[in-house]
């Protein structure tokens, strides 16, 4: 459960009263997430998402993220809307941090996604990127190549009491990357976090997408390689053929690919396996004390990369030839 922050009824009540949303009836912390503190929020106006932003964001990318998502929403991506106070601000402090309201949506997230929700996932991740196409503002990766080997420091020596081996594996990865990394690829504005707590569904459809505060202005197939990694991956770590082609062939069904981002896929998907396995080794190696989070396996992603390593072409994620 990820709640960094305790927010008192009282503050709560008084952060509210510079919006229009009535009275609070009731607030509880949100048992999913990692990153920020999440409160479903029960007004006399209805129910709504309280996040107080934590240790990853930056306050200065906070404009970024809430325009883009007034953005999309109003392309028709179905994603949180800001909630604007009386004032007309998107964006406040409570409990000592940036925060911000945004509305609630319907839908549940799936654990054990199928070949139709990986096509959903697809379409919807060539959707969100022709609609960022004439989004004005940009924002650098900072969890691409340039960012990964300060997070291998960070883990340090520690790295190895998860695995044996693993800052020799990581070390070669990192040397992969720099040497390798595809540049030149069409760009724009991705997600970079679409795991499966992060998509909506209504029955089969996908009904909505959240979390936009990894999102940022990058390679569009790298977008892919993450949803291939956090879709396409059965729990004992093989790769699941049907469930790439779904996801790849819907997405080419809005965006057709490139040659050379088909080219580019195997790459990308290592280094993306290698970017969420060092993210969760540092939170493993550094629970806050205190904080109610459960910190992901950064060995499932382990095994993900040991996938990638052999991978050779576009046909090993089920794309044809
Ligand atoms: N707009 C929303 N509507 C409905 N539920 C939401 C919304 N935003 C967040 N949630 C709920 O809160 C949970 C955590 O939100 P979110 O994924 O944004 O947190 P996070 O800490 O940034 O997570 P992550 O670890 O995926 O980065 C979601 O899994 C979902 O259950
Ligand atoms: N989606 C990420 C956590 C949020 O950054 C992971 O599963 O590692």
């Amino acid at each position: 459960m990820a709640v960094y922050t305790d927010v008192g009824t009282d503050e709560l009540s008084a952060f509210l009263d510079l919006y229009d949303l009535g009275q609070l009836l009731s607030c509880k912390g949100i048992a999913e997430g990692v990153e920020n503190t999440n409160y479903l929020i029960h007004t006399t106006a209805g129910y709504f998402i309280l996040t107080l932003y934590e240790k990853r964001v930056d306050p200065d990318d906070l404009p970024f993220f809430i325009a883009l998502m007034e953005h999309l929403a109003d392309r028709g991506l179905t994603c949180p809307l800001p909630v604007k106070t009386k004032g007309g601000t998107a964006l406040g402090t409570l409990a000592g941090r940036p925060a911000a309201i945004v509305t609630f949506l319907d839908g549940m997230s799936v654990r054990r996604p199928s070949a139709e929700h990986c096509g959903e996932v697809g379409a919807a991740l060539a959707r969100l990127h022709l609609a960022g196409a004439d989004f004005a503002m940009t924002r650098a990766n900072a969890l691409s190549v340039a960012g990964w080997r300060p997070l291998a420091k960070r883990a340090g020596y520690r790295t190895d009491t998860v695995a044996p081996g693993l800052g020799a594996l990581i070390a070669e990865e990192l040397a992969v990357a720099e040497t390798s990394w595809p540049s030149g690829l069409p760009a724009g504005v991705i997600h970079a976090d679409l795991f499966p707590d992060n998509v909506f569904f209504l029955g089969n459809r996908l009904s909505g997408l959240i979390d936009f505060y990894f999102a940022c202005t990058d390679t569009l197939a790298y977008d892919i390689a993450v949803g291939l990694n956090a879709w396409c991956f059965e729990p004992d770590a093989s790769f699941n053929v049907t469930k790439g082609r779904a996801l790849l062939q819907r997405y080419e069904a809005v965006r057709p690919l490139s040659a050379a981002e088909r080219d580019a896929l195997p790459l990308l998907c290592r280094g993306a396996a290698l970017r969420f396995l060092l993210t969760r080794l540092v939170d493993w190696l550094n629970v806050p004390a205190g904080a109610l989070v459960r910190p992901k396996d950064p060995i499932e992603y382990l095994k993900k990369l040991r996938f990638h390593r052999y991978a050779s072409s576009a046909r090993d994620y089920g794309l044809a030839a």
